[in-house]
């Protein structure tokens, strides 16, 4: 017999309380957003700090995309929740005029959420909005590389909810691996693509509903019609947000060849003014977070090593400083095919730049690999930017921007393929947590469909066959 589970009781504790959580109208869950939303105003500094301590990220950046973001998805969700609660009518078909047919959603009841370190506070609150929204019972694992605010979340949980209601709990792979064997009724898991078919599988054990977010190389193409200027500082921002540490941050260029040299100099100027104004050097902004840990360092600076090792150069940067976990923003030109950092999603500040001829062969190049999560265009050109969009197989896109469209409430967010499964966001996110209850309701004593009903006598026969033929 299986040893039970160590999270058996509290598991059971949250599943007992749904049908109190199912039953809620909207105001209740209405006011547990608004709690919310407060805590995340009035505990703003710590947050900040929190995400400071763990990888030096600017208290800007965490404004803007740890705090703003979730603020953003609470203001859009609490807003649009009594629709997406409503049940919604579907009009009758032919055959089954007479009968009145809607959706309903209900809550899933019992949801683990898994979040990543790369953006620790905003990938376990996004997730946990939806989640509550749509009226679940919650367990949220937070990344253990990131301590400080992974202790902060534990706080965040506790301050607002029941501990049957919203549960965090802390630790590794092991605590992750232990909930994992729970008979959850959805896990909504944001990581890496590795990891993904591992919590896949667990899943497939009890059939739990599924989301997963996760990572790809995304590619940004910039054609000869792009304004340079604009595009390098687009890219510049998004590659470097987070030092690269960015799930739909522009993994590598793909540069039409004619415009190389210009978009390499507006790129490194980019660099300079966003994180060295005033020439003391990049590594002394305060504008550029950390590398995570030193095992993220060690391996981003082997993918630097390996393509130097094979011949790519480098266009700008490449200053490394194991003791601060640096890298500096760095651009590899000329880089061989067979560099692991034309293989492996980079997760940090090193571009590497490619050129091509025309826009089918960027079309091909991409489609040949793993589907990414990101595809961005920089063109001025109607019809490039529509080719693109139509040829190349993306989780999502920008076009003449960069990461701002995982920003965007009401746009579905997640992969396709090996970049993930479902989408999150908005109503997107809602419906992830909710089952969609299709309903048709008859009239009482209503014979017309019982004219189908067996024995299939020859009269049965005729009518079936006139309603196959008439469709
Ligand atoms: N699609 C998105 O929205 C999105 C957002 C951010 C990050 N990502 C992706 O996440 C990856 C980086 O994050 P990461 O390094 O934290 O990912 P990861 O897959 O290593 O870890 C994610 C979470 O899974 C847990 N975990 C690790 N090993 C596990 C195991 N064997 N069994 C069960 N759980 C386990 C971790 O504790 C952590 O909470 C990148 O690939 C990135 O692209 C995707």
């Amino acid at each position: 017999m299986n040893p039970m589970n160590k999270f058996q009781a509290q598991f059971e504790a949250l599943r007992q309380r749904t049908p109190a959580l199912r039953s809620e109208g909207v105001a209740a869950r209405r006011a547990r957003l608004q709690k919310l939303s407060s805590w995340l105003h009035a505990h703003r500094t710590e947050i900040q700090q929190a995400l400071y301590a763990d990888f030096r990220k600017p208290a800007t950046e965490t404004d803007l995309t740890e705090i703003w973001t979730s603020l953003v998805e609470l203001k859009h969700t609490s807003s649009h929740l009594k629709k997406w609660m409503a049940p919604r009518k579907v009009g009758a078909s032919m055959a089954l005029l007479g009968t009145r047919s809607w959706v309903q959603v209900e809550p899933k009841g019992v949801v683990l959420i898994i979040a990543p370190w790369n953006y620790p506070f905003y990938l376990a609150v996004g997730p946990l909005i939806s989640a509550i929204a749509a009226g679940n019972a919650v367990v949220i694992k937070p990344a253990e590389q990131t301590p400080a605010t992974s202790a902060l979340l534990r706080r965040l949980c506790e301050d607002l909810f029941r501990p049957d209601e919203v549960l965090l709990l802390e630790g590794d792979k092991e605590v992750a691996t232990e909930l994992l064997k729970l008979p959850w009724d959805h896990i909504f898991f944001t990581g890496s693509p590795a990891v993904g078919k591992i919590v896949m599988r667990a899943a497939a054990e009890h059939l739990s509903g599924l989301t997963l977010e996760l990572g790809g190389k995304n590619p940004a193409v910039v054609d000869e019609t792009a304004d340079l200027r604009d595009a390098a500082e687009k890219i510049v921002w998004g590659k470097f947000l987070n030092n690269g540490q960015t799930c739909v941050a522009p993994d590598y260029l793909l540069v039409q060849e004619s415009v190389q040299p210009a978009l390499l100099t507006e790129l490194t100027d980019a660099i300079q003014r966003a994180y060295n104004p005033d020439g003391a050097g990049i590594e002394q902004s305060d504008s550029l977070a950390r590398i995570v840990n030193a095992q993220h360092f060690a391996r981003l600076a082997g993918l630097l090593e390996d393509a130097q090792t094979k011949g790519a150069t480098v266009a700008a940067g490449g200053t490394v400083d194991e003791t601060q976990n640096y890298i500096e923003p760095t651009i590899l030109t000329n880089v061989p095919a067979t560099a692991r950092v034309l293989e492996e999603e980079i997760f940090g500040p090193l571009l590497p730049v490619l050129t091509f001829k025309t826009l089918r062969e960027t079309a091909e190049y991409v489609n040949a690999r793993l589907k990414p999560l990101a595809q961005y265009v920089f063109s001025t050109s109607a019809e490039n930017r529509r080719y693109l969009l139509e040829n190349v197989s993306a989780g999502g896109a920008g076009v003449n921007e960069t990461v701002l469209h995982f920003a965007h409430p009401e746009l579905p967010t997640g992969g396709v393929g090996n970049s993930g499964l479902g989408k999150a966001h908005g109503h997107a996110g809602f419906l992830a947590f909710s089952n969609e209850k299709g309903v048709l309701r008859q009239r009482v004593g209503f014979t017309g469909i019982k004219a189908m009903y067996p024995p299939y006598t020859g009269r049965v026969k005729q009518l079936v066959a006139l309603l196959v033929k008439y469709l």
